[in-house]
């Protein structure tokens, strides 16, 4: 009866009749057909006239021209033929008579227009309705969802607040380790340099190989103050020889080392600078056995004290015959303090680092190699005397030092960490520094001569 357009997304679409309605608020329109076009629809087919723009209900004269002419022309153009057959009087009154039933149904039909519009207007205030409330519904759990997703996101800043005061609290903490560590070895560097003597000299050898000499020999190679700092320094040049593949540290003039100097260790006697003097001197030496080449202590004459604990940061020892490694700190009323316990123990095992400690025993060479800390003994006939025992200890260490500087490093580092660090976190190492050698030159050279391992 009704084609109604619903501009509402409703779904509903317009039909195109004549007359209708608009309600801006809703967004809606309506078009109504009046029943004139209906008929008149219906009786002429499907053939639409251009009469069907009626924007509202037909007038009464509109009315009665479709009834009786089909076109709308001027209004009241009556059938002339029949107005002479009749006579103009009772032509008059039945067209008048006719004109009021047509006005009367005219009205009707407004009425009639005017329900519907209102039951549609209801219809459509329900539809709008329903619509309205599903789209209230859909924002109420949007609402919720975004309310849900600020709540998660506020704890999860909460935890990152609690999460950053408490690495900001660790950074602080490290920092100011760090600055006080700074401070500490600056201050203890300046006492230490205050007790000069010998040096600690280096050479870096086109062989891959440098030799470190501690070179104080009026003290039998005793560490005085300054030779300390030089240690340190030294370390550090070692640190940055990419291409350093070992290292042989050596006591000048045919002995190893007597320890520190007795005379600073007289003058720092306190327990505030002897601790000073043992974290630098700990610090300097876990370098030394953390740098990634083969290192070697070359022991001749004596290496007692701290001269025995910088043995032990060495990754092999090779003593010449007649040499000894003493740990002669019960005898000073000490115990070692530059690491030197702490590595023997992993050398040796606790039992003989017990025995050597407990009763600062005096290790020749074959004893040496009995408990397991001499690695080899210097064979040569001229071992032990200076110049040739360098060139023996580097023979010896040519076997580990031979091949390609990456590689050989490279395993240095996999040693390191595998002592150093938990399982997890060596692992973690060494597939970082496999990655490093792995489709290296050295492992393309080697798989293209299909090298064989007999
Ligand atoms: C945490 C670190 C703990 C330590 O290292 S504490 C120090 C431990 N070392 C020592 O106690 C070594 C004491 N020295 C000795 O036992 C003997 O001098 C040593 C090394 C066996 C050599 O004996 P000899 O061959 O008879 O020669 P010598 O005694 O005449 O010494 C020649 C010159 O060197 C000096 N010397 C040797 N070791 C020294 C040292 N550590 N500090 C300072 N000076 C030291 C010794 O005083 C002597 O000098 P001078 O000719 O008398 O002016």
């Amino acid at each position: 009866m009704w084609n109604g357009a619903f501009g509402n997304g409703s779904g509903l679409r317009s039909g195109g009749g004549g007359g209708g309605g608009y309600v801006p608020a809703q967004g809606w329109e309506f078009v109504p057909c009046s029943r004139v076009e209906r008929e008149r629809e219906r009786g002429r087919g499907k053939s639409r006239s251009p009469l069907r723009t009626f924007s509202s209900p037909p007038t009464v004269t509109q009315f009665y021209e479709q009834s009786h002419c089909g076109t709308v022309g001027s209004s009241l153009e009556l059938p002339r033929g029949r107005v002479r057959a009749h006579g103009p009087g009772t032509h008059h009154s039945r067209l008048k008579k006719k004109f009021e039933g047509l006005k009367k149904r005219h009205g009707q039909d407004k009425e009639e227009w005017i329900r519907e519009k209102e039951i549609l207007l209801r219809q459509v205030a329900e539809i709008q309705g329903g619509e309205n409330r599903r789209i209230l519904l859909d924002l109420k759990t949007v609402v919720e969802e975004v309310q849900l997703e600020v709540k998660r996101e506020e704890s999860k800043r909460s935890e990152l607040q609690l999460q950053h005061t408490k690495d900001t609290g660790a950074w602080e903490l490290e920092r100011a380790e760090l600055k006080c560590r700074i401070a500490q070895e600056k201050e203890i560097r300046e006492k230490l340099q205050a007790f000069p003597g010998g040096s600690i000299d280096l050479v870096k050898q086109e062989s891959g190989i440098a030799v470190l000499t501690v070179n104080n020999p009026a003290r039998m190679n005793a560490f005085s103050g300054s030779m300390m700092v030089e240690l340190e320094e030294r370390m550090s040049q070692l640190e940055e020889w990419t291409e350093g593949k070992g290292l042989i540290i050596q006591g000048a003039a045919g002995t190893f080392c007597s320890g520190s100097d007795l005379n600073a260790v007289r003058a720092i006697s306190n327990p505030q600078d002897g601790m000073k003097m043992c974290m630098f001197m700990q610090n300097a030496l876990t370098r030394l056995l953390r740098l990634p080449l083969f290192s070697v202590a070359l022991v001749e004459g004596s290496a007692l004290g701290g001269g025995a604990e910088l043995t032990t940061a060495c990754d092999f020892r090779l003593m010449a015959p007649g040499s000894v490694i003493q740990f002669v700190h019960k005898h000073m009323g000490l115990v070692p303090g530059w690491g030197g316990a702490a590595r023997l123990v992993r050398i040796v095992g606790s039992q003989n680092a017990l025995k050597m400690l407990g009763n600062a025993l005096n290790v020749d060479p074959e004893m040496g190699l009995q408990i397991g800390l001499a690695d080899g003994v210097l064979e040569g006939p001229l071992a032990g005397s200076g110049a040739n025992a360098l060139l023996e200890a580097e023979q010896w260490l040519g076997c580990y030092t031979k091949g390609p500087s990456p590689v050989i490093r490279a395993i240095k580092k996999v040693v390191v960490s595998g002592r150093e660090l938990p399982l997890e976190a060596a692992l973690r190492t060494e597939r970082d520094v496999f990655g490093t050698v792995w489709g290296g030159p050295a492992n393309l050279q080697a798989l293209a001569s299909k090298a064989k391992h007999k």
